[in-house]
């Protein structure tokens, strides 16, 4: 007789993130989204809409990058490295925040998490190389892990680099320069590979090729669907017999 275990279903909710270039329309699809959902999903903000002073370890993390970075888009104050890990620091601290949602089977959306990090940095470790920036992109997406567990799902909304520039744009009031626009145009198809590297956690949605209304429809889904059949969520630097974050379980083959 063969005795099959049970596996623990976590009774969390879904971490999903929303990631994409300035402009591609993240915020605008996640919202319409998340209205036609019943349970309405925690919304993490993005950077940009945090700059009301709020208190607490990210908020002021996060000033820190901006003072640092002297008014840059992209925060870049010229110590990617440095950067990345403060930038991950924020990102950790931001899923500390959340846990008691997650915990109570509320769904959450970040608005930009890790992949920006990765992606971001990545070109500016390894500017004018394509291929590197590819390499070394997946390599801090590998350091974020050990920092705090990835997204469930990351929602890759993506687009023609130049129509997302024009909305950034146009709603920030402002014109990028050639080499801030020439980043984005990087940074979008560095997503666009990075997202072909785990299809299991991206779902990728081009607005070249799908309207708004199918856009926030196929969102919406995916949150939806994001939230059956999840694992624990553990620390990943306690290994895998670290208890839940969310339910407190420990995995049954796990040392006491
Ligand atoms: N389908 C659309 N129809 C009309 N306006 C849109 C549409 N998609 C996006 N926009 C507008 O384009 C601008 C950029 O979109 P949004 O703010 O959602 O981008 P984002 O990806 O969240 O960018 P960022 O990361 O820079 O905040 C916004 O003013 C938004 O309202
Ligand atoms: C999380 C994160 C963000 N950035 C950049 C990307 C944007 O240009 C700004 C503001 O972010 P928002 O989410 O669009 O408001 O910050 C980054 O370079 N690296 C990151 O990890």
């Amino acid at each position: 007789m063969t005795i099959t275990p049970v596996r623990h279903s976590c009774t969390r909710g879904p971490l999903v993130s929303a990631e994409g270039i300035n402009g591609v329309g993240k915020t605008y699809l996640t919202n319409r989204a998340v209205e036609a959902l019943d349970d309405k999903p925690l919304m993490l903000d993005e950077f940009s809409q945090r700059a009301n002073g709020r208190p607490g370890l990210g908020e002021a993390l996060l000033r820190f990058l901006r003072e640092a970075s002297a008014g840059d888009p992209f925060l870049r104050g010229g110590t990617p490295m440095a950067e990345a890990l403060v930038l991950l620091a924020i990102k950790r601290h931001d899923l500390d925040t959340v846990i008691p949602d997650l915990s109570s089977g509320r769904a959450v959306v970040e608005g930009r998490s890790v992949d920006t990090t990765a992606v971001c940095q990545a070109l500016l470790l390894r500017p004018d190389d394509p291929d590197a920036a590819l390499e070394t992109a997946t390599a801090l997406l590998e350091l974020a892990s050990s920092y705090r567990p990835l997204p469930d799902l990351t929602i890759l909304v993506t687009d023609d680099a130049s129509e997302a520039v024009v909305r950034a744009q146009r709603r920030d009031r402002r014109v990028f320069t050639t080499e801030q626009a020439t980043f984005m145009r990087e940074a979008c198809a560095l997503y666009e590979r990075l997202a072909a590297t785990d299809p299991a956690r991206y779902r990728v949605v081009d607005r070249r090729s799908v309207g708004e209304h199918e856009a926030a429809e196929q969102i919406r889904a995916w949150i939806h669907d994001a939230g059956t059949d999840l694992g624990c969520l553990r620390e990943p630097w306690q290994g895998p017999g670290a208890r839940c974050m969310c339910c407190g379980h420990r995995a049954e083959s796990a040392p006491a």
